[in-house]
C-alpha cells in the first residue's frame, strides 16, 4: 500500500470530499480517508440546502434532491406565521437532500478526479515531527499503519480530533452546542414546497424546531436546542410532544441524534502541515447550525492554498494562513454577523419573539432585501436596533457584500 502522498483528506464528508476533489484536479496527489465503511451513512443532518451556493460544487441530481423547495414559514410561540420566499430564506431551505446519495456523489466525483479513497479507516493520530505534521497514524480492519504527506486536512467534522492532536483548541461547551434530535415520520399531510420553522421556549429552548419535506408525505422532524439552556427536558423530549401534538398519525422510520457547533469559529484553523475544514474548524452557522454549504467552501479554499503551498514547498502556517485568511473574510464573515444575531435571539421570551413575528406579519417578503428587511425589523423593535447594531450598520453601509448569499439577498 502507498505510504507518501502530497495531501491526506480526513474525513470523506462534503467538506472533505470537495477538498479532496479540488486538490486532485489541481494535481495533486490525494489520499482521503473515511472511517465509516459506507460514505454518509448514518447521516446526522436535516437535509436542507441553499440551491445556488451548492451549484457551485456539484451539478444538481434528481437522484439525491428528495425536495425542490419555494420558500418557508416560521412560526412564533404564538402562532403568528412569517411565509417567506426561498432568497429571503437564508441558505438552508432550496432542496432537501437524500444526504446518503448526496455524500456518495461528492466522494464519487472525488475519485473521479484521481484522489485515492480508503473507506473504513480511521485516523487515529498524526505524525509530527518538530512540531509539524507530516502524516497520519491510520487503522484499517485492526491494523495500524503510518501514511505521510506534505499536508493533512482535517475534516474529520463535529467530533473532530485531528485539530486537538495537533494541539489547536476544538473545545466545545454545552452553550457552544445545539443538542438534535430529527426523525423520519411518513404517512402526515405536509406541503412539499415549503419548510416550518417552529420558535419559542416551550418548543425549543434557544433553538427552534424544523419540518423538511421529503416528498408528498413524508419530512424530517426535528429539534435543536442549546445545550446550556435545555434545563430538565430532553430535546427528544421536545420532539416527542411536537409529533404527538402535530403529526400523532405520523410514522417515524428512522432517528437522528447529533450535535451542531453554534459558538462561530476556533480561533486558529492552520497550524504546521495541517488545515481544519468544515465542522471541524466550527464552520457552521451559528443561527441556522446549517454547515454543509460553509464546509464545502472551505474544502475549496483549503484545496486551493493547498496546491499553492506545495507548489512553493513550504507547508509552514506562515504559508497556510492564507486559508485562514480567505475564509474568514468570506464565510467567515457571514458567521461573525449570525453569531451576533444568535446572542440576541437566545435572549428573547416568548413575548420578544411574539412581538417581533407580529411586527413583521405584515411585510411582504418576496419582494424584500435584506436591508428592507431590517429596516422593518428596526423599525418596530428598538431595543433589537440596539442589540444588533454593528450588523445594522454594516449592511445597510455596504460594507459586506454577502458574497455566498448576494443572490439571496440582493
Ligand atoms: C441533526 C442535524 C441536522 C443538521 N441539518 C443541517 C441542514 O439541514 N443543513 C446543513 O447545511 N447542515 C446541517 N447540519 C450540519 C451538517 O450536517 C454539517 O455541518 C456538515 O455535515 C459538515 O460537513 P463536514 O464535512 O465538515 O463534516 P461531516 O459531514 O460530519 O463529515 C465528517 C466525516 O469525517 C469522518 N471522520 C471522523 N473522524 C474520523 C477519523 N478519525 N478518521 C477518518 N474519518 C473520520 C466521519 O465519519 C464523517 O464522515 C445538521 C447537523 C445535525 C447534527
Amino acid at each position: 500500500m502507498k505510504e507518501m502522498y502530497d495531501l491526506i483528506v480526513v474525513g470523506g464528508g462534503p467538506g472533505g470530499a470537495i477538498a479532496a476533489k479540488n486538490a486532485a484536479e489541481l494535481g495533486l496527489d490525494v489520499l482521503l480517508i473515511e472511517k465509516r465503511q459506507e460514505i454518509g451513512d448514518p447521516v446526522r443532518c436535516a437535509e436542507g440546502v441553499s440551491k445556488i451556493s451548492l451549484s457551485d460544487h456539484i451539478e444538481p441530481d434528481p437522484r439525491w434532491i428528495c425536495a425542490d423547495l419555494t420558500g418557508s414559514r416560521i412560526y412564533s410561540p404564538d402562532g403568528t406565521m412569517i411565509e417567506m420566499s426561498e432568497e429571503m430564506s437564508g441558505g438552508e431551505v432550496g432542496y432537501v437532500l437524500e444526504r446518503k446519495i448526496f455524500d456518495r456523489a461528492l466522494v464519487d466525483q472525488c475519485a473521479k478526479a484521481g484522489a485515492e479513497v480508503r473507506v473504513k479507516t480511521r485516523a487515529t493520530g498524526l505524525i509530527m515531527e518538530k512540531g509539524v505534521v507530516c502524516g497520519i497514524y491510520a487503522m484499517h480492519l485492526g491494523e495500524e499503519y503510518k501514511i505521510r504527506s506534505k499536508i493533512v486536512i482535517g475534516a474529520d467534522g463535529m467530533e473532530s480530533k485531528v485539530g486537538r492532536w495537533a494541539g489547536i483548541d476544538t473545545s466545545l461547551k454545552p452553550s457552544d452546542m445545539e443538542t438534535c434530535v430529527q426523525y423520519l415520520v411518513t404517512d402526515i399531510d405536509i406541503d412539499p414546497n415549503f419548510c416550518d420553522f417552529y420558535l419559542g421556549n416551550e418548543i425549543a429552548p434557544a433553538g427552534y424546531l424544523w419540518v423538511f419535506p421529503k416528498g408528498e408525505n413524508m419530512a424530517n422532524i426535528g429539534v435543536g436546542i442549546l445545550g446550556s439552556k435545555s434545563g430538565d427536558k430532553r430535546a427528544i423530549d421536545y420532539i416527542n410532544k411536537f409529533i404527538e401534538d402535530v403529526y400523532p398519525d405520523g410514522r417515524i422510520i428512522e432517528m437522528v441524534y447529533g450535535g451542531v457547533p453554534v459558538r462561530g469559529p476556533i480561533e486558529k484553523t492552520v497550524s504546521d502541515g495541517l488545515i481544519l475544514v468544515g465542522d471541524a474548524a466550527r464552520q457552521s452557522d451559528p443561527i441556522t447550525g446549517g454547515g454543509i454549504i460553509n464546509a464545502m467552501e472551505a474544502g475549496k479554499i483549503a484545496a486551493e492554498v493547498t496546491a499553492d503551498a506545495i507548489k512553493r514547498g513550504d507547508y509552514t502556517t506562515n504559508t497556510l494562513n492564507e486559508y485562514e485568511t480567505l475564509w474568514r473574510s468570506t464565510i467567515g464573515k457571514e458567521i461573525e454577523y449570525s453569531l451576533v444575531v444568535k446572542e440576541t435571539f437566545v435572549k428573547f421570551t416568548d413575548k420578544d419573539l411574539n412581538h417581533l413575528a407580529q411586527s413583521l406579519s405584515n411585510v411582504n417578503f418576496y419582494s424584500l432585501s435584506l436591508k428592507d428587511l431590517l429596516y422593518a425589523l428596526f423599525k418596530a423593535n428598538k431595543k433589537l436596533l440596539w442589540d444588533l447594531r454593528g450588523l445594522f450598520r454594516d449592511v445597510v453601509n455596504n460594507n459586506f457584500d454577502f458574497k455566498y448569499k448576494k443572490n439571496q439577498f440582493d
